[in-house]
């Protein structure tokens, strides 16, 4: 299983620039390379520099560490009934390496508490001051690239729209290190993300394989702390009409050391359907309407061509 991702890396993209800002020649470009990325690869590295201090770093990873060290049966007390996706995943056979949890609203201060209050009878303030901090610069991140991605196929006018219907789900995760050192294991399914972008970060290991358009794995670095990985998921393919394809992706371990990563994970409240400005005589649309959480209820699994495809 696995192993057989080449290292190379995807496009990277710089979000430090002073000027980036709408509207200036250095936005205009980085549209372009956000847009150009996501059509080559579905996914890119960004570089962006709000969450790389120590302190803050220390912080997040020690207290998620906590939260998974946590005992099993604490753990399973973070349920939503009817959308496993939001919930606890651990104790599989089937991917023995890996445990995450779901953090409804999950960049707001209040979705992150009343998630701590579930694991920690006291509640746990540490660990909502950082997944807060960090949450706050990852929405930040995916608001731009949300920006960019309409900027750039001439429909600015969905940004606005966007801000007020997305809705975050965060998802904090750890894969185990693979017991035997030079043996790869696969640590999570291969699948493509349900949200319509993701944002991904992680500690200093890495594990992260994306599937290229014409099959090879490509093993992606982005350990430095100001590292970040964004991924179109299967809305966003709906709403291009498939110009961006939602990567398929898995977590291959290969050395000792835990993995903890985070995915911001952003759906709409309300429907999705392919960008009025990518529809014409020549190109129908490929893809129904259809209602974004409603595909929370799916699994990893689940295809979107069957789900909603014309
Ligand atoms: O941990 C990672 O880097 C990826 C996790 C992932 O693909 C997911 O949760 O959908
Ligand atoms: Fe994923």
């Amino acid at each position: 299983m696995g192993g057989e991702g080449k290292l190379t890396n995807l496009p990277v993209i710089d979000f430090t620039k002073k000027d980036l800002k709408p509207g200036t020649d250095s936005w205009q470009s980085t549209c372009q390379s956000v847009r150009q990325a996501l059509e080559d690869y579905g996914c890119f590295v960004a570089v962006f520099h709000k969450f790389a201090s120590h302190e803050l770093r220390n912080g997040l990873f020690g207290s998620i560490k906590e939260l998974f060290d946590l005992p099993d049966e604490t753990k399973f007390r973070n349920k939503y009934e009817g959308v496993p996706l939001k919930g606890y995943v651990g104790q599989n056979p089937k991917i023995p390496l890996h445990e995450s949890f779901g953090i409804d609203h999950g960049t707001s201060p209040e979705g992150i508490e009343s998630f701590a209050n579930r694991l920690w009878t006291q509640g746990n303030d540490q660990f909502c001051k950082y997944v807060v901090e960090y949450a706050k610069v990852a929405e930040e991140l995916d608001r731009m690239v949300a920006r960019m991605i309409f900027e750039s196929y001439n429909m600015a006018v969905c940004y606005e729209p966007y801000i007020k219907q997305a809705s975050y789900l965060l998802r904090l995760l750890q894969h185990k290190g693979s017991e035997e050192e030079d043996h790869p294991k696969q640590a999570f399914v291969t699948h493509t993300d349900k949200s319509f972008t993701t944002i991904l970060h992680q500690n200093e290991v890495n594990a992260l394989e994306v599937e290229t358009k014409d099959g090879q794995w490509i093993k992606v670095d982005f350990s430095s702390p100001t590292s970040f990985v964004v991924m179109a998921g299967d809305a966003l393919t709906v709403w291009t009409n498939d110009r961006v394809q939602a990567p398929r992706h898995k977590v291959v371990m290969t050395g000792k050391e835990t993995r903890y990563s985070m995915g911001l994970f952003t759906f709409i409240r309300g429907t999705v359907h392919v960008a009025a400005s990518l529809i014409d005589e020549q190109n129908p649309p490929k893809y129904k309407p259809f209602a974004h959480q409603e595909l929370l209820k799916f699994s990893y699994s689940a295809n979107i061509k069957d789900y909603c495809g014309v």
